[in-house]
Parts: structure tokens; sequence; C-alpha cells
């Protein structure tokens, strides 16, 4: 059984997402010890514990130690199943953290799989789903990955009650060179629900003006919502990089759109032709393609080097990364061929 220290690097759940996924698809068993070690509150939190059992639905495994709390998880897959499921996370726990769980093995299972997920698509620490759709999802067709996400309802923080529906095909996934960054035009959304229209408007023109006084052009739409909970946010992208800002009670909604564009504009002064979010994100999809996968990072990170660690456990030394050009060099292991 391979045994993993989730005190790891940034000792966070990253580490448990990733060693899941990849015991989803390689049908090895795995032990996480430590885990969430270097939180206020170690163990597993909401998030993670439905996380697991996403995993587990898809890959009918047995699984100890699953409880909120839990410092140590032992996770054995039976086989991995195609088919429709639904995971309600009851809380605005972010339903594409509960996607880095179940994504890359639904990718190697026999049928086409049908998620519908209900919790939080924007919130704090975790990828707006629009990040997702429009970053994440760029890199990984380029991998050959077929996923396709559909947001019905929006879930902010703290009632979450949002509704993405994706699909996954069964695919072989290629390593694939990333070349340099290029943006021509910074495309967003928008959003608020339950708040007045001009909450989204003002947040998208306090953008657009920022990046336009940095000679960006952007193309921003609004998106003005009645959903379950309420709440409003922004996210900008271009190329494979991001930026993103949620509302807050007594946040200006110019403060929000600044931030985003703000937060895109950091990734951008850099050459590297991913942002530090994706760096992280991709590498077990590359860990697992046919051939080699290269790309650079405006930052080397925590999350990167406890993905790695995982990833090495399980497939050996595929990861390199090169320090001094921020570059990250994998060498996939063809599992999906
Ligand atoms: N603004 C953002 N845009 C895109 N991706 C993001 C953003 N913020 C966080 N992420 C991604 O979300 C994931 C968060 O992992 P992390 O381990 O910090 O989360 P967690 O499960 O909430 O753990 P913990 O509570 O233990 O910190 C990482 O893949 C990170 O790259």
């Amino acid at each position: 059984m391979i045994r993993i220290d989730g005190s790891y690097g940034e000792g966070g759940g990253q580490i448990l997402r990733t060693a899941v996924a990849l015991s989803c698809l390689t049908g090895e068993a795995v032990e996480v010890y430590n885990i969430r070690a270097n939180r206020p509150k170690p163990g597993l939190a909401m998030q993670h514990l439905k996380g697991i059992e996403a995993a587990k639905l898809i890959s009918d495994a047995d699984v100890e130690g699953l409880k909120i709390g839990s410092t140590r998880v032992v996770f054995r897959p039976r086989k991995l199943n195609g088919g429709k499921f639904r995971i309600d996370i009851g809380t605005a726990g972010s339903v594409t953290l509960i996607l880095q769980t179940v994504l890359l093995p639904s990718l190697a299972a026999e049928k086409e799989s049908f998620f519908e997920i209900k919790g939080g698509t924007d919130v704090k620490w975790s990828p707006p789903v629009d990040y997702v759709s429009n970053v994440t999802l760029k890199a990984l067709s380029a991998l050959k990955a077929g996923v396709k996400i559909d947001v019905l309802a929006r879930g902010y923080y703290p009632k979450g009650g949002g509704v993405v529906r994706v699909s996954v095909s069964p695919s072989k996934l290629e390593g694939f060179e990333f070349s340099e960054f290029d943006c021509d035009i910074i495309k967003g959304i928008s959003h608020c629900s339950n708040l007045p229209a001009h909450v989204a408007e003002r947040q998208a023109k306090a953008a657009k003006e920022v990046l336009e006084s940095r000679g960006y052009n952007a193309e921003i739409s609004c998106e003005v919502r009645r959903d379950f909970s309420t709440g409003s946010g922004i996210t900008l992208w271009c190329g494979y990089k991001g930026g993103s800002a949620l509302g807050e009670r007594g946040k200006r909604a110019e403060i929000v759109g600044e931030e985003a564009a703000q937060m895109l504009l950091k990734e951008m002064e850099s050459k590297a032709c991913f942002d530090v979010h994706l760096a992280d994100q991709i590498m077990p999809f590359a860990a697992v393609a046919r051939g080699e996968t290269r790309y650079t990072t405006s930052e080397i990170s925590l999350h990167q080097r406890s993905n790695a660690y995982v990833i090495r456990q399980f497939l050996g030394d595929v990861v390199e990364f090169d320090e001094a050009k921020k570059e990250v060099v994998i060498r996939g292991k063809g599992l999906l061929s």
C-alpha cells in the first residue's frame, strides 16, 4: 500500500485530493496520514470528506477514517465506474475541489461519466468555476481530455446551493509542450445573485478600466441571477492565466473588480506560460498522459511541490522542476493510452 504524509509541503487538502485521485486511477490502495496537519483545524473538513465520498462512489472503494476531523484515511478502490453521479456538498464547500478528486479517474473509466454537483461555485481558497471552465479545461483539452462543464446555478458562501453539471468522456491523454504566454484579449464574467444588477456591472467596469489603463483589451460579460444564495464575484482570464475576486458585505463592487484585474496583471507580468494555480492543477493529468508535458510557471509553489511528492509515490520520478527557468517538466507514464 502507498503511504502519503499529509503534512508534506503546505500540508493542506491538495495532497489528499491528488492521492485519492491517483489511487482511483491506478487501482493502488493508499493511506494518507497527518491529514491537513499544518492547518488550524487539522483532519478532514466537510469539503474533503465529500471529495473522498465522491471518489468512493466512482471507484466502489472501501474507505477507513471517513469522518470529520479524521487525520488518517485508507482508501482501497475496486473498479472505476462511469455513469451518473449526484454529489451534494450540503454547504458552500467548493464544487471545483470535488472535481479535482473525480475528474482525473473518470477520464480512465470505460464509460462516460456525468456529475451533478451541488455546493459553492465561487468560494474562497478554491478555483472559481469560470476559472476551471476557461483556464483549467483549456489546458486539459490540449492534453486531449474530454470534459464539459455547465453552470446551472451559482453558489456563494455561506448558503452554497450552486449546481454544476459535468460530463467526462473516457480520454487517451497526451503530453503537450505549452509555449510562451500570449494574450490578445482578456475575457471575463462578472456575476451576482440576489443583488442589484449594478453590482455585476460596476465590478466589470472597474476591472476593465484597470486592464485598459495597462494597454489590454477586455471583454467582460455580466450575469445577474436569482439563485438560492446571495453573493457576487468576477473571474478574468487570458491564455492559461486567470484572476478573480469575490464580493463581501461592505466591500465596494469597484474594489472587487480591481482586485481581480490586479491578480491577473500580476500573473501577466511574468513571461511564464501558466499561472501559479494552473501549474499545480495540471500536474496529475500530465503525469498519467503519454509523452512529455512542459510549461513555465510564475512561481514554483508548495502546492506544486506537494503534488510532485504524491505523484512520485505512485508513479516514480516523473516530475522535474527547473528552479532557474521556473519550468515544470513531466514525463507522463501513458496510463491512459
Ligand atoms: N483564485 C484561485 N484561482 C484558481 N485556482 C485557485 C485559486 N485559489 C486556489 N486555487 C486552487 O485551489 C486548490 C486549493 O488547494 P488547497 O490545498 O489550498 O485547498 P483546501 O483543500 O481548501 O485545503 P486546506 O483547507 O487544507 O488549505 C489548488 O489547486 C489551488 O491552485
